[in-house]
């Protein structure tokens, strides 16, 4: 089965004018790769070690994992140009436990501190009557700046916990049931269901698919229930890398990515760059191929390797938190609900 994300992040990396791919950096960036999830013992078994991640294998951790897959887009702050791992002291942040997280870890904060706090808001019934301000004080912010994009992230939660309370009895695991565990047909029934799930655009004239949540779904399913249960999915391997604004800019740091003088600039000085134009589907698109190219590298050297797209791309985004400050060029700037 040819698969529509990776034909066109192909297409995308054949022909791109402001993104390219340093070929011959992607030997020594794949023995780095290696060499390091060796020495971490990189596996699905990585996920739960996450101190914000559900332990619990059953469907409330199936429900916690769609509503943090369907809310986990655009954290960026507009206050932090800057975005070091010590942020700007206005920047969105939700402290839970003690500890005061900030981009994508806010928001699995926010889930777990209304939970902690008697809120039932993986509930899919909860959520299709909760009221605009009830589902806005999940995102309480503990600092000046709030949420980005709160408003579509509300209208999200609404729409989601209607269409599985009318289509799957009230819990995303029938829905996952009804893929029969196949990871393309629940990326469709998520396609289907949740417009917000349809990160596809034009690029050159033609339609090209990136589906970044959808996929990332899935991904966290797996890892989660290391490949068991509802992690299960026999074409698990048709998953590439999610195309974000963390891992691209890894991946230049890797030497993967290389950006024309324009480009650079416009990263450097946190230009917005419009969702769907060229620009940023090139970054999006050569992303997913040259991860997929050190992919092969590495089933190439490794025949047995149990190491697909989904555990190079979990292992770089672990990576680039872990190395924030020492990023040289920041992640570039769109507003969406894709990522
Ligand atoms: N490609 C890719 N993108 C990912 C993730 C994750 C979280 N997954 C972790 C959780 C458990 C697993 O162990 C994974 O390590 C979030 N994002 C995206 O990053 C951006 C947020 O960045 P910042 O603002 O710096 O927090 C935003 O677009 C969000 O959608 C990933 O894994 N891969």
């Amino acid at each position: 089965m040819t698969d529509r994300v990776l034909d066109s992040a192909k297409f995308i990396a054949e022909h791109s004018d402001y993104v390219s791919i340093p070929y011959h950096h992607i030997d020594r960036a794949t023995d780095r790769i290696i060499k390091s999830m060796d020495q971490r013992e990189y596996s699905t078994k990585t996920w739960n070690q996450h101190a914000l991640n559900p332990k619990k294998l059953d469907h409330t951790t199936v429900d916690w994992i769609f509503l943090v897959d369907l809310l986990n887009f655009s954290f960026w702050s507009d206050l932090d140009s800057a975005d070091r791992a010590t942020a700007h002291p206005d920047r969105y942040a939700v402290e839970y436990k003690g500890v005061s997280y900030t981009g994508y870890w806010s928001l699995c904060a926010a889930i777990n501190r209304a939970l902690e706090s008697g809120i039932p808001v993986t509930d899919p019934t909860w959520l299709s009557k909760a009221s605009h301000d009830e589902l806005a004080m999940i995102f309480k912010s503990d600092t000046k700046e709030q949420v980005p994009m709160l408003n579509e992230r509300i209208e999200l939660m609404q729409h989601a916990g209607q269409v599985l309370c009318q289509h799957f009895q009230g819990s995303f695991g029938h829905c996952i049931e009804q893929a029969n565990h196949s990871a393309q047909r629940l990326i469709d029934l998520l396609l289907t269901y949740f417009p917000s799930f349809r990160d596809i655009h034009t690029f050159n004239h033609r339609k090209v698919y990136i589906l970044k949540r959808a996929q990332i779904m899935v991904a966290d399913l797996w890892a989660c229930f290391d490949g068991k249960s509802y992690g299960q999915f026999d074409d698990i391997d048709t998953i590439t890398m999610f195309a974000d604004y963390r891992v691209p800019q890894a991946l230049y740091y890797l030497g993967l990515l290389e950006y024309n003088t324009a480009l650079k600039a416009k990263l450097i000085k946190g230009d917005a760059i419009v969702s769907g134009s060229k620009e940023e589907l090139e970054i999006r698109g050569n992303s997913i191929w040259v991860v997929e190219l050190v992919r092969q590298r590495i089933q190439e050297r490794q025949s047995k390797t149990t190491i697909n797209a989904i555990l190079i791309d979990f292992y770089i985004w672990d990576l680039a938190k872990e190395i924030q400050d020492e990023l040289t060029v920041p992640t570039h700037h769109t507003r969406s609900c894709y990522y």
